[in-house]
């Protein structure tokens, strides 16, 4: 089973979560979007969803597949989110963000009484880090909140290098309208820790360490897919 295999293989279990009627959250991404196609094949066949694209991207992707959207606004109370992940660990903290899309993702799956994450099982870890750690910021004072965020982590024993995201020869800029400071601080023992000292810096919109947001994960391997719950 290749790894596309492995992604369709968890939305499809996670489909399974999905009740006629619902409002759903969808996510971004390769995984998220295996999941779409597979809602759209449903939704073609009479079943009822409202869903609230987590991107642009996933929004064109659902209107070229007929799955009927709403804006967060016009529905602000979610009972579901499905949405994949760059690294998981099995208390279901997550880092996000590799699509760009962290911050609007954040919001939806706060928004939603549940998150189910949908992922192939080569980013199950035992501790974050080796995926690096996107992290939003404003455009204004770029290089002061950089260097902040530099000595909050040295704070906490993490170091490495940061890069600005790009996009071609261009700095990636998300929905939002932010850039995008791609993290490699290694190991991340203190994920708390870590976003706490994120959110005391004026620059940082947001981060994409996802922490008890995920209520469930569907991770799919070369066995096929199996649910994990949060560990303690
Ligand atoms: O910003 C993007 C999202 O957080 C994605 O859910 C994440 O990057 C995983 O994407 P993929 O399923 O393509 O690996």
């Amino acid at each position: 089973m290749d790894t596309r295999q492995m992604k369709i293989k968890a939305a499809e279990l996670a489909l399974s979560y999905v009740e006629d009627g619902m409002r759903l959250g969808i996510g971004t991404g390769s995984t998220a979007e295996e999941f779409v196609r597979l809602l759209a094949e449903k939704v073609a066949g009479g079943f009822k969803v409202q869903g609230v694209p987590t991107s642009e991207r996933t929004a064109r992707l659902c209107v070229e597949l007929g799955v009927p959207l709403m804006s967060l606004d016009e529905m602000p109370e979610l009972d579901l989110t499905i949405d994949g992940a760059d690294e998981l660990d099995r208390r279901l903290t997550l880092i996000k963000g590799g699509g760009g899309a962290l911050l609007r993702e954040k919001i939806v799956a706060a928004a939603s009484s549940r998150m189910i994450v949908i992922a192939d099982e080569t980013k199950l870890v035992e501790t974050l880090g080796a995926y690096p750690l996107p992290i939003e910021i404003n455009v204004f004072g770029g290089v002061a909140t950089r260097i902040s965020i530099e000595k909050a982590a040295v704070k906490l024993g993490l170091t490495g290098t940061m890069a600005l995201r790009m996009s071609g020869d261009d700095l990636f800029m998300t929905d939002g309208g932010h850039y995008i400071l791609d993290a490699s601080f290694g190991r991340i023992p203190d994920a708390e820790a870590l976003s706490r000292a994120l959110h005391g810096i004026p620059g940082v919109v947001e981060h994409g360490l996802f922490i008890g947001l995920a209520s469930l994960a569907v991770v799919a391997g070369e066995d096929g897919a199996r649910v994990i719950e949060p560990s303690a």
